[in-house]
């Protein structure tokens, strides 16, 4: 595998060498668990996904699938086992870089969309290259974000309201734009057309499929329907086949109540 040193290796370099992969992601004999004295909540022995590719990834709530997105996003740490993003195995970065690596390549769209409420948008989008690193002039940053409110369809004066001052489909949008403003190679989406009727929520998954053509995508849903828009399906229990026991777990149904 191909350890990209970012000490090392100029932005521009980087990206090149980035843009050279060919799998996006590639899992190999992970296992996660909580507590130590817990049974493992994921445990996938290989799953690769291709640069480029649209993956829908489904399971009953509680079969896991935050915890991976989460594991993906190095924010937790496997308990056994690694994760390389584009060929660079996590286990290989100091919990510094790892950050750093997170917020170059990999944009998140949350279920709630966790938008800072009291920030403008401006704001809220501004906070992700800020946390990346990026050395794009102000001029080239202000000319990528306008060119991504255009994509998706939000007025420029927008960017100067408080985050919660604006509708649930404009936070939405917001978040997308917060998501991919650093270019990154992998967008993982959480659940986010949930409490979207079905006409938003095509138009949400076009829209989407537009801004994110170029990049690795991992979408989380319960709803089968949204099946058709990606280039292939993955289920927790084919992926995880031995934590299928986990998801009659009791602990579950605390956290949804929490949620509601
Ligand atoms: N912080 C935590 N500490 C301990 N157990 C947790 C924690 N977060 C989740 N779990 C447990 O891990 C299991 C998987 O949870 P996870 O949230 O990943 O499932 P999910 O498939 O995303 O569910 P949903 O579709 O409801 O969001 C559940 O049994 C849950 O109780």
């Amino acid at each position: 595998m191909n350890t990209i040193n970012k000490n090392n290796s100029t932005h521009s370099q980087r990206n090149a060498l980035e843009k050279e992969c060919k799998t996006a992601i590639e899992v190999s004999n992970l296992q996660f668990s909580y507590t130590k004295e817990s049974a493992p909540i994921i445990d996938i022995e290989a799953w690769q996904v291709s640069k480029g590719e649209h993956v829908f990834l489904s399971g009953p709530s509680g079969s896991g699938k935050s915890t991976l997105l989460n594991l993906l996003c190095g924010t937790l740490t496997p308990t056994q086992g690694d994760i390389a993003l584009l060929e660079q195995p996590f286990s290989a970065l100091s919990n510094r870089q790892r950050d750093k690596f997170r917020a170059r390549n990999i944009g998140v769209v949350f279920q709630q969309f966790n938008l800072i409420p009291y920030l403008s948008v401006a704001q809220n989008i501004n906070a992700a290259v800020y946390f990346a690193g990026a050395k794009t002039s102000k001029e080239t940053a202000d000319a990528q974000l306008r060119h991504l409110l255009d994509k998706l369809q939000l007025p420029s004066h927008v960017l100067h309201a408080k985050a919660d001052a604006l509708s649930i489909g404009q936070q939405q949008r917001v978040a997308i734009a917060r998501a991919l403003i650093n270019d990154p190679q992998l967008l993982i989406v959480d659940e986010p057309t949930s409490a979207l009727d079905t006409d938003a929520r095509d138009s949400f998954m076009s829209l989407l499929k537009d801004v994110a053509a170029e990049s690795t995508m991992i979408f989380v849903s319960h709803d089968k329907a949204m099946e058709s828009y990606f280039d292939r399906h993955c289920s927790m229990s084919e992926l995880s086949p031995c934590t299928n026991h986990v998801k009659a777990s009791g602990d579950k149904t605390q956290i949804v109540q929490e949620r509601a």
